[in-house]
């Protein structure tokens, strides 16, 4: 017997006689190639079950008995760490845990206010009073709120290397350090698993969509000008704005997410620059391309046009696809515009398998290489630690000429390979080795790993629809009829009944073992559920949700044991 950790792609690519015969059962990896022709069920079976997660399969036929007796001559380690079990998988803590680690803290009245302690004691009043107080959103696979994402083990192993060797990752000195080499290559992996094909030589890691919403504008805001004869980097938005004649820049969007306005403040386009275009009031994530095009013939006026990919609450699509896509490169060359891609969460919906289910979600993505630069999230989908975000574009001369970070020799890198400095192209001039929790997975999960994830996460979030479309108190949103095919990871939803809906996240959340997020649609209260955690187990959570949910809405007491 062997502890070793298997990725969800080792165990899948187990399913031959030249490689041998896996599979999982309860997160443990068995090696049953030498089995096969003992199998009481016959060796078929077995077959078809290779490279998977047979675990549910193999409940029905067996009991402890079986594993007890073949478990520990077949396992060959366990798939990354094991789980917690449902008990464990706590997605909020007790109110009071929350309560008494506040009240734990230090305070300046207390007598040995920064006195200090032994290292061990702090250690410990960590573990025992701040740990238990934090909430669950990496822990549970029901943490359903904002777009949190978890942490796959070996991410979290890389990020505690990464505090480790504690490098900033600012200078490319490729003599020194490797770690700007190991950024490229995981940007290039990212752009591999994305499917990304035109030449997105502008690649950073950034801390997040925020971040990477602030370099598109920028960026746009910087080309915009820059095609009418002026440079915001070198003048100033002031005196490049007067020197191209342009007396406004707007941009245009439709459902565009929150971070985008705040984006607008930062590069001094400011929030009402930020115009909403929807195509319809039914469908208002939808850019109206005709909108689009009269307001690009604006006299005096530049455009960056930012397209949504995942609307915050509903996860619908700006594009339908290529062909929209197509016109509205078409718009943005004719008028001198920048097209910014948030990709945020939606984008990985390319990494989906090539299945009928999936090929509306994989049309909606297409097109993305035609935009100028895009926004992708790392901790939301591809489960790395907070923070981190990515930021390409095909521009990069714009990118430097944004954030050149001019005039210091010391900083100078000596350019080689084609890799530019970090502090260059972004933000920080300090900056946190994020990229090797992003390297380590997108390594390890590769394509079929993340396909896998992700498809668990969109099969509970499209069973949860299914669910909430057919219960009598609850109203599927923004589209009772709407196609389960458009929904990736994201649900909204609101009770029938106005007085339960009024405090249905509080009654939801007040579980302790499902969180949701409040929000609000069309002028009423909604809730949203965002499926991104790697722990996702699709037939336990939707058992432990839709027991919840039904027992929310006929004011029942949740018990969790009844689900166990
Ligand atoms: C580690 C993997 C497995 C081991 C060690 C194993 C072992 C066994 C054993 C010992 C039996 C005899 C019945 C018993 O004693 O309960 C059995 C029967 C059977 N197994 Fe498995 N099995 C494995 C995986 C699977 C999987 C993945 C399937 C897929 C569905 C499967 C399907 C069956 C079926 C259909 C029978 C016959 C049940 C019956 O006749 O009532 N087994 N297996």
């Amino acid at each position: 017997m062997s502890d070793e950790s298997f990725t969800t792609a080792d165990v899948g690519a187990h399913n031959n006689d030249e490689k041998g015969y896996w599979l999982i059962v309860e997160n443990n990896v068995y090696d049953i190639t030498k089995f096969l022709d003992e199998h009481p069920g016959g060796s078929k079976i077995l077959k078809r079950f290779a490279g998977k997660n047979a675990t549910k399969a193999f409940w029905k036929y067996h009991n402890e008995s079986v594993l007890e007796k073949y478990g520990g001559k077949y396992k060959i380690g366990s798939r990354h760490l094991p789980q917690p079990s449902v008990r464990e998988n706590k997605t909020l803590p007790p109110p009071a845990l929350v309560r008494a680690a506040s009240a734990a803290l230090p305070k300046s009245s207390d007598p040995d206010f920064l006195s200090g302690r032994p290292a061990a004691d702090v250690a410990r009043h960590i573990t025992e009073h701040i740990v238990p107080a934090l909430c669950g959103q990496s822990q549970s696979s029901r943490y359903f709120g904002f777009v949190t994402g978890g942490v796959l083990p070996l991410a979290e192993w890389a990020d505690n290397v990464v505090s480790h060797m504690d490098q900033n990752v600012q200078v490319h000195l490729p003599e020194q350090s490797v770690s700007t080499d190991v950024e490229d290559a995981a940007l290039q992996m990212l752009m591999g698993l994305l499917r990304l094909e035109s030449e997105w030589k502008g690649r950073t890691f950034t801390t997040g969509a925020t971040a990477s919403n602030v370099l598109g504008l920028a960026c746009g805001r910087e080309a915009v000008l820059e095609k009418r004869g002026a440079s915001v980097g070198e003048l100033g938005l002031l005196a490049a704005c007067a020197k191209a004649g342009v007396s406004d820049i707007q941009i245009l969007t439709s459902g565009g997410h929150s971070s985008l306005s705040k984006a607008a403040s930062v590069v001094g386009l400011g929030r009402a620059s930020v115009k909403e275009l929807p195509r319809s009031a039914s469908r208002p994530w939808k850019l109206d391309l005709d909108a689009v095009e009269r307001e690009l013939r604006r006299p005096g006026t530049a455009s960056i046009i930012a397209v949504s990919m995942g609307e915050v609450n509903t996860g619908g699509y700006a594009l339908d696809g290529i062909d929209e896509w197509r016109r509205l490169r078409q718009l943005a060359d004719e008028h001198a515009a920048w097209i910014h891609a948030d990709g945020a969460f939606g984008i990985f919906s390319s990494v989906l398998e090539e299945r009928d289910e999936y090929r509306l979600l994989h049309d909606r993505v297409k097109g993305v290489d035609l935009a100028d630069s895009i926004t992708v999230d790392g901790h939301k989908m591809l489960n790395v630690p907070y923070d981190c975000g990515m930021f390409f574009t095909r521009a990069s001369s714009t990118l430097e000429s944004v954030f050149v970070n001019p005039n210091a020799a010391y900083l100078s890198s000596g350019l080689t390979a084609g890799i530019s400095s970090p502090l260059n192209v972004g933000l920080e001039n300090s900056r946190r080795f994020r990229a090797l929790p992003a390297y380590a997975v997108l390594l390890s999960e590769g394509r079929p790993g993340f396909a896998s994830l992700f498809h668990s996460m969109a099969q509970l979030s499209r069973r949860l629809a299914v669910f909430l479309r057919e219960s009598p108190h609850y109203e599927l949103l923004p589209d009772e009829d709407g196609d389960v095919e458009e929904i990736f990871i994201i649900v909204l939803f609101r009770a029938k009944d106005e007085k339960l809906n009024d405090d249905l996240v509080a009654r939801i959340n007040a579980t302790r073992q499902l969180y949701v997020s409040g929000t609000s649609w069309k002028g009423g209260k909604a809730v949203r559920v965002a499926v991104s955690n790697w722990r996702v187990d699709v037939e336990r959570d939707f058992k432990v949700v839709t027991a919840i949910l039904n027992d929310v809405a006929q004011g029942r007491e949740f018990d969790m044991e009844k689900c166990l």
